[in-house]
């Protein structure tokens, strides 16, 4: 039995990515949790012949009877997935979606804390850069948090870096990768281009618009939706794409499989102290390899540029404001 759960999964992102689970032929359960619509989803996407039963839930109707919807999703979850919240209009920052977004991450990872602790838990509601401490915060809370099996899925970064390069070098995008590290917002957004594979030789006005492209590429997206939200469908498929990872790792034992999230760097002492010394920082996005229980190894940072260097020590101070951010709303949480 391999039980995927989406919460959040009748929204602009949940409706697609459910879609893409529902096709991903390892995935045996499908549970979808909206606070909307759920049923009709699940409904709809049950009728597609590929393995999965699909379940939907909602929270109850009375205001304060217990969340048996949210149980019944969690409960023998093995990858939870969450693109829950709300998106940014034109004009906001990622970090203006934390005084709602920031309240709903918190309850459904009390919800994990207590249903499934043990599940891989992938975070996509911005912003990433504090939601994910919230989520570690809430398990730490419970006593139940293991770094190695916690993400914040920054997928969309590399897919975008991938079709962006591919543009200027002419490789086959599908062929390209680049490691995007440090946050997901803005300035944290680091795209190694020093890295690429296959490798290229950008020249120093190349560099500069497609670091830019790619840290802004979320903003390009928002200006042209003019006011009905963020990517999507993109972000549907970097988020079936790095699940689709987690599951051939923990599933099927493929080795090796490496990926770039934003994690926390106690997932691998080795990997995760080396970057630490560099960042001074708990999270960061990095290069990793999974396994069957979540993280092996986190790759340290080596080798940057001069430019690179700069990107990183540019998004610094916003990523500890950010994370800090985080790990204060639940410290200072009295309800928990
Ligand atoms: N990590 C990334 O790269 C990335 C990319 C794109 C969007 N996002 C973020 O993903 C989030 C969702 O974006 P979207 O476009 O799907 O928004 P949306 O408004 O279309 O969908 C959000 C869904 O969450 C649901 N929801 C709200 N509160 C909930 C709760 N307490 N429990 C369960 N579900 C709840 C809503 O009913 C809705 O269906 C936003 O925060 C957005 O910024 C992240
Ligand atoms: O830009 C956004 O707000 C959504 C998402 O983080 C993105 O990168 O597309």
């Amino acid at each position: 039995m391999v039980k995927a759960v989406i919460l959040g999964a009748a929204g602009g992102i949940g409706q697609p990515l459910s879609l893409l689970l529902k096709l991903n032929e390892t995935v045996t359960e499908l549970a979808l949790y909206d606070i909307v619509n759920s049923p009709g989803v699940a409904a709809d996407l049950g009728h597609i012949n590929t393995p999965a039963k699909v379940t939907g839930y909602l929270p109850p109707k009375e205001k304060n009877a217990p969340n048996d919807g949210l149980k019944n999703a969690l409960t023998g979850a093995h990858i939870i997935i969450i693109p829950a919240g709300v998106p940014r209009k034109p004009g906001m920052t990622r970090d203006d979606l934390f005084k709602i977004n920031a309240g709903i991450v918190r309850d459904l990872a009390t919800g994990i804390a207590q249903y499934s602790p043990k599940a891989f838990i992938l975070i996509i509601s911005n912003p990433v850069n504090s939601t994910t401490p919230i989520v570690a915060e809430v398990l730490k809370k419970h006593n139940v948090f293991d770094p190695k099996k916690l993400f914040g899925v920054t997928t969309l970064d590399l897919v975008r870096a991938s079709t962006f390069t591919g543009e200027i070098s002419g490789h086959d995008s599908r062929d390209i990768r680049v490691p995007v590290v440090g946050g997901h917002s803005g300035i944290t957004i680091i795209p190694l281009l020093s890295k690429i594979s296959p490798s290229y030789s950008f020249s120093k006005e190349q560099i500069d618009s497609l670091t830019n492209r790619i840290q802004y590429g979320g903003d390009e997206v928002v200006k042209a939706k003019d006011g009905a939200g963020s990517a999507t469908l993109s972000m549907a498929q970097a988020g079936a794409r790095f699940a689709d990872a987690i599951l051939k790792a923990s599933v099927k034992g493929e080795a090796r499989l490496i990926e770039v999230s934003y994690v926390h760097l106690d997932a691998d002492k080795d990997g995760g102290d080396k970057i630490r010394a560099t960042v001074g920082l708990d999270y960061f996005s990095s290069t990793i390899e999974l396994g069957t229980n979540g993280i092996t190894k986190i790759h340290p940072l080596e080798n940057l540029t001069a430019f690179e260097d700069s990107l990183l020590k540019a998004a610094i101070p916003e990523l500890r404001e950010n994370i800090n951010k985080g790990v204060a709303f639940i410290k200072e949480d009295s309800k928990l």
